[in-house]
């Protein structure tokens, strides 16, 4: 048997880059024999392997194809008579597949190496078609790799892929990983930019295809460009889309709560937040609570750096002043001196809210 490295790690030592993580390829080699060198076998779907010490993944090489439509319909063949090149013509990218030999030799049949030098995503083979989330990992790479553009012929046999429905079968769990790893890359909108232009967009996140201009392009990838958490890139995304809306995209796509949370918060207060650098005590406080900041101050600040993002003449510092003073009110002693004088259930709660008007118009008029 020969193993090979594979896929990024090459792909990303020849652009220089840091290599994280390895992918290998095994040619030559039967399941049993790699059980019996000690390799873990994982997943039921494909021959992959973990490396006993490295727990790098080693995957047989494979051939594959669709028995039914969507992402569940796969049948593999990984026997040892297939090799390296059909195992790469079935990949996704030509700079996806390159392969390493432990000698050092690069194996290119695809001229991966002339795309990574002419900057191009380009798919291998037809066989790009076997798997729809392929649609969403370009589109990912074109935000991680700003300066590369879709190949004319990648970009038909995605919007082709479209039209035939092949991405309203992707799961939603699968949708969401791929969207939030290409939040996280340098040049989110390009992700965005590419899946409209396959119509992709369009299916996935019609709020948010309904919505797509230069404008919101430049909100999203400031996010990006000021390092700013998932969360607070899913809101900037999300900020223009209606409640109710937006309720049903973070449904359908199973968002984690930390970025739906944010999410609606900043739809729903961003202008708001945005006008509140200049409303009075009352108004500021009465945002604050709306936005829950008092018991979640964290939370708050993510909202203020989405606000930055989506306005970037936007000045924070008002309403972190006036949260600070909302939150130093000592509202345990204001509630005991309350029951002392013999005030009851709201009639407390309305000390604290005063008390805090009160902080919070100190802190606003200095
Ligand atoms: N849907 C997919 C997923 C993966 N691959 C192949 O498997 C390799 C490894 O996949 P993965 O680790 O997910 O991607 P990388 O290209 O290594 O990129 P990353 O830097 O994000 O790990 C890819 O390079 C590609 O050759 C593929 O063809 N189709
Ligand atoms: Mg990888």
């Amino acid at each position: 048997m020969q193993t090979y490295m594979v896929g990024g790690a090459v792909r990303d030592a020849l652009l220089g880059l840091p290599v994280n993580d390895h992918d290998w390829v095994v040619v030559g080699a039967t399941p049993q024999e790699m059980i019996l060198a000690g390799y873990l076998p994982v997943g039921k779907d494909f021959p992959v392997f973990l490396h006993p010490q490295t727990r790098e993944e080693y995957a047989l090489a494979r051939t594959e194809r669709k028995t039914a439509r969507g992402y569940h319909g796969f049948q593999f063949h990984a026997e040892p008579d297939v090799t390296l090149e059909q195992d790469l013509a079935r990949r996704d990218l030509t700079i996806n597949a390159i392969a390493q030999g432990e000698d050092g030799v690069l194996v290119d049949p695809f001229h991966g190496r002339a795309d990574l030098k002419k900057k191009v995503l380009r798919h291998v083979t037809d066989a790009f078609r076997e798997d729809p989330v392929r649609i969403l990992r370009v589109a990912r790479f074109a935000a991680r790799f700003h300066d590369f553009t879709i190949a004319p012929e990648t970009l038909a046999l995605m919007r082709e892929m479209v039209d035939n429905g092949e991405v309203d079968a992707l799961v939603a769990e699968r949708v969401w990983q791929e969207l939030a790893r290409g939040l996280m890359e340098r040049h989110p909108s390009r992700m965005f930019a590419a899946l409209r232009d396959c119509g992709a967009l369009e299916r996935l996140l019609a709020e948010v295809a309904a919505r797509w201009r230069p404008r919101l392009a430049q909100q999203v990838d400031r996010s990006a460009e000021r390092g700013t958490a998932l969360p607070v890139r899913f809101a900037c995304l999300v900020h223009g889309v209606p409640q109710h809306d937006l309720r049903a995209l973070c449904e359908r796509l199973r968002v984690p709560n930390e970025c739906r949370e944010l999410g609606e918060v900043v739809a729903r207060e961003h202008a708001h937040v945005l006008a509140g650098g200049k409303s009075a005590a009352p108004e500021v406080l009465k945002l604050l609570e709306r936005c829950d900041a008092i018991r979640k101050p964290q939370r708050f600040g993510e909202v203020l750096a989405a606000c930055e993002c989506i306005e970037p003449g936007f000045d924070r510092s008002r309403l972190e002043r006036a949260l600070a003073a909302a939150l130093a009110v000592p509202t345990h002693e204001i509630a005991a001196e309350a029951q002392r004088q013999g005030v009851k259930g709201p009639g407390i709660g309305e000390r604290v809210h005063h008390a805090r008007e009160a902080a919070v118009a100190r802190a606003l008029d200095e």
